[in-house]
């Protein structure tokens, strides 16, 4: 799928990972543009964060390299029913359709697993059924392709973390159920997780201060995290991947220092 005239929204794309997928969509021609109406030839991305200053950092850096118009920052969290809408709803006034939707905001803390379920699992199904909206051909959209940001802990276990690889492990089986629905029930869109390896981002400079009950376990962790650390180009080439590569609907490609691989998974029928 050539990235031209598409529209899409990044969620947590101030910093990390998230910040990546915006800088290589734009690299890739997809502008993220303020006009009122579509350019017609260019992407158009709304960035959605809760990290005020981080988002507006990064928009003022995007007008240096792509220019002011390429780029829309909207405060959101993901969290908030009323944000989203509305920055869904301003998304698509300003560029008229919604094609792409990155589900990348994301956060571990075992002491505060709520939270986790909240960001990690409870908004990118809230996103995703707001996205439908906008983009089903059953109800007057245009399909597209929906990439969530799971975790090679949402296909093996980290028991340092129970919490975080619960949700990831249930952002990659609603990943993999929502694209067979969309194909039963006409969508139109594809949808994808992205599964990486530990990535060096603030996340994962943190993770030893968050793993709560579970931090005797973090020896353990840490040293599985010597099997290799991704950067955030890699992960955001994964994603590109599946976003433009229109044969990809329902997998999970996960992501290590060693290349990747797309996941098969039993056959239980
Ligand atoms: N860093 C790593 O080792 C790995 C990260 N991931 C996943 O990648 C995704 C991105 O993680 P990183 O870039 O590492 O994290 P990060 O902490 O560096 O960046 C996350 C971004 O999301 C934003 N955010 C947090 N809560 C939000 C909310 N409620 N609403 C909107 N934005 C919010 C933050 O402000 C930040 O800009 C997450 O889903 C994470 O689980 C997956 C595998 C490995
Ligand atoms: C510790 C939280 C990391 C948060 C960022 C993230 O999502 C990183 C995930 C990276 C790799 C996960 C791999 C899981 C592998 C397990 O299935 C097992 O093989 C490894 C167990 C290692 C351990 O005991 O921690």
């Amino acid at each position: 799928m050539a990235l031209s005239g598409q529209t899409a929204v990044v969620t947590g794309a101030a910093r990390g990972i998230g910040r990546a997928v915006t800088e290589l969509l734009l690299q890739h021609g997809a502008t993220v543009t303020v006009t009122l109406h579509n350019a017609g030839h260019v992407v158009e991305v709304a960035l959605l964060d809760v990290d005020e200053s981080a988002g507006l950092s990064l928009k003022a850096s995007l007008d240096q390299q792509h220019g002011a118009q390429r780029t829309l920052f909207l405060l959101c969290s993901v969290e908030s029913e009323e944000q989203t809408k509305a920055a869904f709803q301003k998304t698509v006034e300003t560029f008229g359709r919604v094609d792409i939707l990155c589900n990348n905001a994301g956060v571990l803390n075992e002491a505060a697993w709520e939270r986790s379920v909240s960001v990690n699992l409870v908004a990118v199904i809230r996103l995703t059924y707001m996205a439908l909206e906008h983009m089903n051909k059953g109800t007057g959209g245009r399909g597209g392709v929906i990439v969530n940001i799971a975790s090679m802990a949402g296909l093996g276990p980290l028991p340092s973390c129970p919490v975080y690889t619960a949700t990831k492990h249930a952002v990659v089986g609603f990943t993999r159920a929502m694209a067979a629905a969309s194909t039963a029930l006409g969508y139109g869109i594809r949808f994808n997780a992205v599964c990486p390896t530990f990535v060096q981002t603030d996340l994962f400079s943190n993770i030893y201060d968050r793993m709560g009950m579970f931090s005797q376990l973090a020896a353990q962790t840490r040293k599985f995290a010597t099997t290799g650390v991704l950067n955030v180009s890699e992960v955001a080439a994964g994603l590109l991947e599946l976003v433009t590569d229109e044969t990809k609907n329902g997998e999970a490609l996960m992501l290590t220092g060693g290349g990747k691989k797309y996941m098969t998974f039993p056959t239980l029928s």
